[in-house]
């Protein structure tokens, strides 16, 4: 095993696959399969930006481990990216894919930019230019890239158009979470807050936060992006009152609730921390952290929630829409705090469950409806989230680590059929 090649964030990573282990007799061979990824790739994209002048950016395309099929996972823009981050997102991707049951394998990219700073035109220099770089690893039946943070349905659109002009035909299920127009699925947009909040409603009353009459249910939402503003519309939808968002720039408390419209127009304005009505109230980015609440959602980025600011926290159940939000250390508080925390390998396997619908959908040729979408997700998230429960009741074990025996156990049956005499293939 290349164990001195992984980084620290991939480590901790691990640590759950460790923990989840011990609850299954598992070969040797899953181990060492699972312990590092398959193959990472690293790419210098050097684009003409607008001035004449060439700037290079880093990038990163990992597959982890294709064992029940092609590598899936999304590509973040961010200037703080790197390789153990692209690495440990494709081992939870992984993860995911195997608890959703859904026939991928786990991969993740990155290119280390601030997208903001860069316009329009830029932007899709560098995206094609991501797809130039990757073109062999990627592809429909290889690795199937999607959005994840700082990308979205436009970016898609470009990555599968440049990879159609390369192979010399369009081949929209290269990439998934395109825009509608080019073969994107409906109802991929909001898929990973709904996916949480199909979740949430079904397991509510297990959770004890289900609905009744002159209950007040309070929500804090912490990154207010594509997942976390979805969420927290659904859940408003739903009667839960948000009284905290954040995002990268500022955080604001709102214990009568938060007028969505305004919200979204301080956002654009720059930050929801501009936010103003009555009651509002500016706050440094933790201290949402401690508002009174039942639920917490975690939808920024990872180890967003450590030993320095868990001891905060006071609602009894949080879900992570983020990947990796909550550092082991702080999940150790949590859990014998008492407090229930939905994992992100399952809590937001919403996106990727309706990025594999989108792929279903173009390799048919056969597009399905909104409200097909949506009941296919359901039923997903509703089926998977028993599973687990299932295995949190029976083995006295917190949630996090009955998901990951959940996809291991099923990681290990492929790994296992796969038979012992393939060679670099593993
Ligand atoms: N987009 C997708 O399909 C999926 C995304 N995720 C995960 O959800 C999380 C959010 O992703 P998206 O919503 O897609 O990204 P996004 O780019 O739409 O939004 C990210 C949000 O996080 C905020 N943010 C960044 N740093 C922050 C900080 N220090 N404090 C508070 N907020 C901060 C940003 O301002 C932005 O509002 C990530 O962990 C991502 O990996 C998980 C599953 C699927
Ligand atoms: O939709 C996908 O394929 C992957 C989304 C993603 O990157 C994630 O679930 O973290």
């Amino acid at each position: 095993m290349l164990d001195d090649e992984r980084g620290p964030l991939l480590r901790q990573a691990l640590s759950r696959l460790d923990a989840a282990a011990a609850y299954l007799d598992l070969d040797q061979d899953v181990a060492e399969k699972l312990g590092a990824p398959r193959e990472t790739l690293k790419a210098r994209l050097l684009i003409r930006m607008d001035d004449g002048s060439r700037r290079a950016f880093t990038a990163w395309r990992c597959r982890y481990d294709d064992t029940r099929g092609p590598t899936k996972g999304g590509i973040r823009y961010h200037p703080a990216s790197t390789m153990d981050e692209v690495e440990a997102l494709a081992f939870w991707m992984t993860f995911k894919c195997a608890v959703m049951n859904l026939p991928y394998g786990g991969g993740k990219g990155a290119i280390r930019v601030d997208p903001h700073g860069l316009s329009r035109a830029e932007l899709e220099r560098l995206s094609r230019a991501y797809v130039q770089a990757f073109a062999g690893v990627i592809g429909p039946e290889r690795d199937i890239p999607a959005p994840d943070v700082y990308t979205d349905a436009m970016v898609m659109g470009w990555m599968a158009d440049e990879y159609g002009s390369l192979t010399g035909a369009p081949a929209p299920a290269v990439v998934t979470g395109k825009p509608v127009a080019l073969g994107g699925s409906l109802g991929r947009g909001d898929a990973t807050a709904r996916g949480g909040w199909y979740l949430l409603r079904h397991l509510a009353a297990r959770l004890g936060v289900e609905d009744q009459p002159g209950r007040v249910r309070r929500a804090i939402v912490q990154g207010y992006g594509n997942a976390g503003r979805h969420m927290a519309r659904l859940l408003a939808s739903d009667g839960w009152t948000i009284v905290g968002v954040s995002d990268s720039r500022g955080a604001v408390a709102a214990p009568g609730g938060i007028d969505f419209d305004a919200l979204d127009a301080a956002k654009a304005r720059g930050g929801v921390g501009l936010l103003e009505g009555p009651g509002v109230r500016r706050v440094d980015p933790d201290e949402i952290l401690a508002l009174d609440a039942e639920l917490l959602v975690p939808a920024a980025l990872e180890e967003m929630i450590h030993a320095g600011n868990v001891h905060l926290i006071t609602a009894p159940v949080v879900l992570e829409l983020a990947n990796g939000p909550v550092t082991p250390e702080a999940d150790e508080v949590l859990t014998a705090r008492g407090i229930t925390v939905l994992p992100d390998i399952l809590a937001n396997a919403g996106g990727v469950t309706v990025s594999y619908f989108e792929w279903v959908q173009n390799r048919q040729g056969w597009y399905w409806g909104e409200a097909e979408v949506h009941e296919r997700l359901k039923a997903a998230m509703e089926r998977e989230g028993d599973a687990i429960g299932d295995r949190v009741a029976a083995l006295g074990i917190d949630w996090r680590t009955a998901a990951y025996v959940h996809g291991l156990a099923r990681l290990a049956d492929a790994i296992a059929a796969h038979g012992t005499q393939t060679d670099f293939r593993g």
